[in-house]
């Protein structure tokens, strides 16, 4: 894998495809794909799965990844949190766990909470900074502050099966956040909820997150979830997989539901639905 951990402080920027300016436009990448092309290859056949991408995300910007089933959307997270190699191009990264810290580093939350069923609702929290190798003394505030945070202090000697499809996601959201990470990935994080929960959690994320020192990635199929929780917007079209829009969300923060009604999100919902139209 070609993978280069460097500063993302040198001077090139990003290159766009299409758009307004961007949120977070001047300040310093933080990670930065040039050219990236993922290839899977079986005996019978090879598939594209992602070509030429080309962006550079800000420091603290929300970025949602926002395109049709197998567009490349995931490979892109995965590429993202190093677990996907590639073939071609170069990927550039500030984002390391800060040297000898539990904290900092890559947090990611999938579309299924995978909790531990066998450990109650705080020793699932706490389990990121178990590993770490952080005390339990250290640990307990943290996670007694993010299950506050969530609204879940009441459950925090539970088990994740005694919880509903939303409370687990916000488990799942306090163990992504408690330590502390510089970049999170959010890997269609509400797609298993219905749409009163999606809704509630997308609310809970944008409270949660605002005003964190975090970079996001969020990759959803969903027009409506982009647009409230992100600054910018990479449209991503399949066969191959590549962006097609990048465009930025014109709304500020704290954002709330009704924000979704606005002039300006349906106006940028007309280009995305524009930009996702079958060709
Ligand atoms: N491990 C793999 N081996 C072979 N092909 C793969 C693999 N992972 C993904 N693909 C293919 O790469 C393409 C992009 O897949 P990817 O999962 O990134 O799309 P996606 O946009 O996230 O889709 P969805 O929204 O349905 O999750 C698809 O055609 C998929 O079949």
């Amino acid at each position: 894998m070609s993978s280069g951990l460097q500063s993302a402080a040198d001077e090139a920027r990003s290159s766009r495809q299409h758009g307004a300016p961007r949120a977070g436009e001047g300040a310093r990448d933080v990670l930065r794909l040039t050219d990236v092309s993922v290839s899977f290859h079986n005996r019978a056949s090879s598939l594209v799965a992602v070509e030429s991408l080309a962006f550079g995300v800000p420091e603290n910007q929300v970025v949602a990844l926002l395109g049709p089933s197998g567009c490349g959307k995931s490979t892109t997270l995965r590429l993202i949190a190093g677990l996907q190699t590639f073939e071609k191009g170069r990927f550039e990264t500030a984002f390391a766990a800060r040297a000898g810290s539990a904290f900092g580093g890559i947090s990611m939350m999938f579309q299924s909470p995978a909790l531990l069923d066998w450990k109650t609702v705080e020793q699932n929290v706490e389990l990121p900074l178990k590993i770490k190798g952080v005390r339990r003394k250290e640990a307990a505030p943290l996670v007694e502050n993010l299950l506050d945070i969530v609204g879940l202090s009441d459950f925090a000697r539970r088990r994740p099966y005694e919880l509903s499809g939303g409370m687990q996601q916000r488990v799942a959201l306090a163990r992504a956040l408690v330590t502390e990470p510089a970049l999170l990935l959010l890997d269609e994080p509400f797609g298993a909820l219905d749409a009163i929960t999606r809704d509630e959690m997308c609310v809970e994320v944008e409270r949660v997150t605002r005003g964190r020192s975090m970079t996001t990635i969020l990759v959803t199929h969903s027009i409506s979830e982009a647009i409230f929780l992100a600054d910018r917007i990479l449209v991503m079209a399949a066969r191959p997989g590549r962006i097609i829009e990048d465009l930025a969300v014109p709304l500020g923060h704290p954002r709330h539901l009704d924000d979704r009604t606005s002039e300006a999100a349906r106006s940028l919902e007309v280009s995305l639905l524009s930009a996702l139209a079958p060709r």
